[in-house]
């Protein structure tokens, strides 16, 4: 196809090439240094593809490491070539600025040094007599440039460990730290909380270029970034280039358990992080901060920041505050029983309570009903009475409005906040008194995190988790896992797009396949069968965009799913595709002259010859304007992306030497549709498969492994809860209290499988599908609906996955829940029946249907 493009392309090209183009070559012949490639070389007629240079084929090119030549190994060379040596085209990777030297060395046999005086000089110019623990061990690793992760329960002191290493590391010599924090309002904690003598900005996507620049203008000595922020994901690099930033001292990554547990679809960027600080800023030394991670968690975040285990430090939030009373009841009616205990002699008089839901619209209603049984009970805060008893709070609202209640709450405005997990990241108020669940929360981790803000003052605190006795609240839940994974069908249609088969193949005698451009591999025995031995890959990978748009209109995607598929692909040993920066890929190209200025532009500029030769509609010699895919058409000349925009933005200026400023041409170059944008080789139907197979199992291994844990938390949990609320209203078991504070310190320590494993092997035997109905009760009823919906949506095209979806109330990019949450007799119905169940009984119907 590509070469088929290609062709046509440089036929067209050719035929458009005038005299005026003989100059233009000329002059981009001595631009060629500045712009970097393109047209700038010689090419006679047996001269190099590559370098232009005389007396070698453009494959056994010197320059092949080169990354303007890479392009052009691509495809449509038209000359003739000689077998390729095996050794594959290297990436010119730019340069890193030079690395910061440890403040000490290590000793003899790599120990870190006794803790020097300069270090206690600055801890107590900070205004710290003895470090905490945890905090002197992690600074002295960071000061011998060793990586660490610190594990300390909040309020613990863990900002030190980054501020006192970041300061010595400025005195010494110009250079400065990272932080990368995940949220905009921790950054602006951390940036007003800094001890003397230590200056921080932030560096957000909200900010606009012009602020950014300024902020950088000013001598810090530490650079607060979110991870978007670093990575360039949604297409706004906020980190200025290696070039204009001092050396990095080390990194420090806040919340350092994002790198593990929550990465997945929910901010992919975390999944690059490590990799793109190492590579675009040659960072060699992290500093990851958490307060919550577990034994495996911390193993795993260590693998991401490059440690081992002994350079984990601090305890892993075992310990449950003393003052946090905790009790647990299953209630058939969760509502009441929360009013119940809200009116208990335990809750009554206390003044700031978080209540968390698992779902907005339960907040909304849960605030209502809390409003109206409680208004005859306001609870004076700070002699003062509350403004309001009960608001809502959730992602969904508006951004001033979930200012307006988080304020309302922090005066001791509002008494109650009722909220999901978006409310309390970052919430520094420390006379929360109750945290009260509303039903099973997502994880321990999170169950902890939650409890974990009440009573940070240290005085008592009450924290309540309302159960459903037949696991109702599973199912709630096991939407949320449901709704990121995805068919082996969708995997096929995005990778049959990542890596399309290209003509890059050639015939050679070495057993290897390389690919990507990022290494050689040797061939396995299952390659060898698909691929003869003799084939050597040589493909460097092709410049790719992908609108983004299209792509989650295409697979029923979330954007941050897809994200993640892909970093899957970049961060597999083999290295499948290399992600770019995001990009505007199509480009609006409008000239103003009409269509003899188009037919003028394609004479002078190569791409828009390119683009218009490629466009069938091109042949419409009326046409005034033009709309292309800047990368693939760069990909089909060989020239770099950049290059091209680079080359159509100047279409739109001219300059005459000696009269002043550029004067507009009347060409207008747009760019539009931010795209995923990648460098992929193209691959085999085989390789293809290969790479599927990888994606649906590492899908697969995750939801099982997210199902049995959600279990596992469920049983946990069951385990020292009351039958009902009764017991919990006018005051906490401690023994309760203590036995499930012991329950959650082991689970932290030895992790789900350790805690649950005997008891939950057993249990999920007898009883798969745990808080739901028997298939055989329901079948012949959902068929018929499944038919019904077939029937009045014959224009869609519905896979089997998307009815279970919503049969099980989940919204999707194709099937949203503003649309189809409003058809009752079909949304969440079935929330009762497994969801593989109804996948099957929906593919079935659908084939049966067709
Ligand atoms: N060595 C120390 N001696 C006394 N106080 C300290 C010491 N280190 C930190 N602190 C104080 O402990 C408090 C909490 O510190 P910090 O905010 O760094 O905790 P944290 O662990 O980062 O908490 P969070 O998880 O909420 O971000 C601060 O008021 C800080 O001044």
């Amino acid at each position: 196809m590509f070469q088929r493009y290609w062709q046509y392309g440089r036929l067209r090209f050719i035929s458009l090439m005038s005299p005026h183009l003989q100059i233009w070559k000329k002059k981009w012949q001595m631009k060629g240094e500045q712009f970097g490639g393109g047209w700038s070389r010689g090419r006679g007629k047996e001269s190099c593809f590559r370098c232009g240079g005389a007396g070698h084929w453009a494959s056994q090119c010197p320059g092949r490491g080169n990354r303007e030549c890479q392009g052009r190994t691509a495809q449509g060379q038209s000359q003739p070539e000689e077998p390729v040596p095996p050794k594959g085209p290297e990436c010119k990777a730019p340069e890193l600025p030079s690395a910061v030297e440890p403040l000490y060395g290590l000793g003899p046999s790599g120990q870190v040094a006794e803790t020097p005086l300069e270090v206690f000089e600055t801890l107590t110019r900070f205004g710290y007599h003895t470090f905490r623990p945890g905090q002197e061990a992690a600074i002295m690793r960071i000061l011998s440039g060793l990586s660490t992760l610190v594990v300390l329960p909040t309020g613990m002191g863990k900002s030190l460990c980054y501020q006192l290493p970041a300061l010595l590391y400025a005195q010494r010599s110009c250079c400065i730290t990272l932080v990368v924090s995940p949220l905009l309002s921790l950054m602006d904690d951390q940036v007003s909380g800094l001890p003397p003598g230590l200056k921080a900005v932030c560096v957000h996507s909200n900010m606009t270029r012009k602020q950014r620049e300024t902020v950088m203008t000013g001598k810090v000595q530490v650079l607060l970034l979110s991870p978007e922020a670093v990575v360039g994901a949604g297409g706004f690099s906020c980190l200025p280039p290696a070039a204009r930033l001092p050396p990095v001292a080390f990194a420090c990554i806040d919340e350092a358990h994002c790198l593990s547990q929550w990465s997945h679809n929910f901010r992919p960027c975390y999944l690059r992080l490590c990799k793109v600080l190492r590579e675009r800023l040659g960072v060699r030394c992290f500093l990851g901060l958490t307060a919550t991670a577990t034994c495996a968690t911390a193993r795993d975040v260590g693998e991401h920041l490059g440690i081992p285990e002994e350079a984990i430090f601090g305890t892993h939030l075992a310990a449950i505050p003393p003052n946090l009373h905790l009790s647990v009841s299953l209630d058939r009616d969760k509502d009441q029983a929360l009013v119940s205990l809200l009116q208990g002699e335990r809750f009554r008089d206390l003044s700031s309570i978080i209540v968390y839901c698992n779902r907005r619209d339960e907040t909304v209603r849960v605030a209502a009903l809390i409003r109206t049984c409680l208004q005859d009970f306001p609870v004076p805060f700070a002699g003062r009475l509350p403004e309001a008893v009960a608001e809502a709070y959730h992602a969904g609202l508006s951004a001033s409005e979930r200012r307006r209640v988080q304020r309302a709450f922090m005066q001791g405005r509002l008494r109650v906040v009722v909220a999901t997990v978006a409310f309390g990241m970052g919430l520094d108020r420390p006379d929360v008194r109750a945290v009260l669940h509303h039903g099973l929360p997502g994880s321990i981790e999170s169950y902890v995190q939650e409890i974990g803000r009440a009573g940070r003052d240290g005085l008592p605190a009450h924290c309540h988790l309302f159960l459903q006795p037949q696991g109702e609240d599973l199912r709630e839940l096991r939407r949320h896992i449901y709704a990121d994974t995805v068919d082996y069908l969708t995997l096929k249609k995005l990778v049959q797009r990542l890596f399309p088969p290209c003509t890059c193949s050639k015939q050679l005698q070495q057993p290897q396949v390389m690919v990507g451009g990022e290494g050689v591999q040797e061939a396995g025995p299952q390659e060898e069968s698909e691929v003869p031995a003799n084939v050597l890959r040589i493909c460097p990978g092709h410049e790719r965009a992908f609108s983004v748009q299209q792509m989650v209109e295409t697979l029923d995607m979330r954007e941050e799913a897809i994200e993640t598929l892909l970093c899957y692909l970049e961060l597999h040993p083999r290295s499948w595709l290399k992600l770019l920066a995001p990009i505007f890929a199509i480009c609006h190209l409008k000239c103003y002259g009409g269509p003899p200025q188009l037919q003028a532009l394609a004479k002078r500029c190569p791409a828009v010859a390119v683009g218009l030769a490629q466009q069938q509609s091109a042949k419409d010699k009326g046409r005034s304007s033009l709309d292309f895919n800047v990368v693939e058409l760069a990909d089909s000349m060989g020239w770099e992306a950049a290059l091209v925009r680079r080359t159509l933005n100047q279409l739109q200026w001219e300059v005459t030497p000696g009269k002043g400023a550029p004067r507009r041409t009347g060409v207008l170059v747009e760019f539009r549709d931010l795209s995923f944008h990648m460098r992929s080789p193209g691959l085999t139907a085989f390789e293809q498969d290969e790479i599927c197979d990888f994606l649906h199992q590492r899908i697969q291994a995750r939801e099982k492994e997210a199902l049995a844990q959600l279990r596992a938390t469920f049983q946990a949990f069951q385990r020292v809860a009351f039958p009902n609320c009764g017991p919990c209203m006018e005051h906490v078991d401690e023994e309760r209290s203590d036995q499930l504070k012991a329950l959650l310190t082991r689970y932290f320590e030895e992790g789900t499988a350790a805690l649950f494993e005997d008891q939950f092997r057993e249990e999920s035997e007898q009883n798969h599908d745990f808080g739901q109905a028997r298939l055989q009760d329901w079948e012949s009823s959902i068929c018929s609906d499944i038919r019904h919906l077939l029937s009045i949506r014959q224009e869609e095209k519905f896979s089997g996955r998307a009815l279970a979806r919503i049969f099980h109330g989940i919204g999707s990019p194709c099937y949203p829940a503003e649309v189809y949450g409003k058809d009752r007799r079909f949304w969440r119905k079935y929330l009762h029946v497994s969801f593989p169940s109804l996948l099957r009984l929906a593919t079935r119907e659908i084939l049966a249907w067709k």
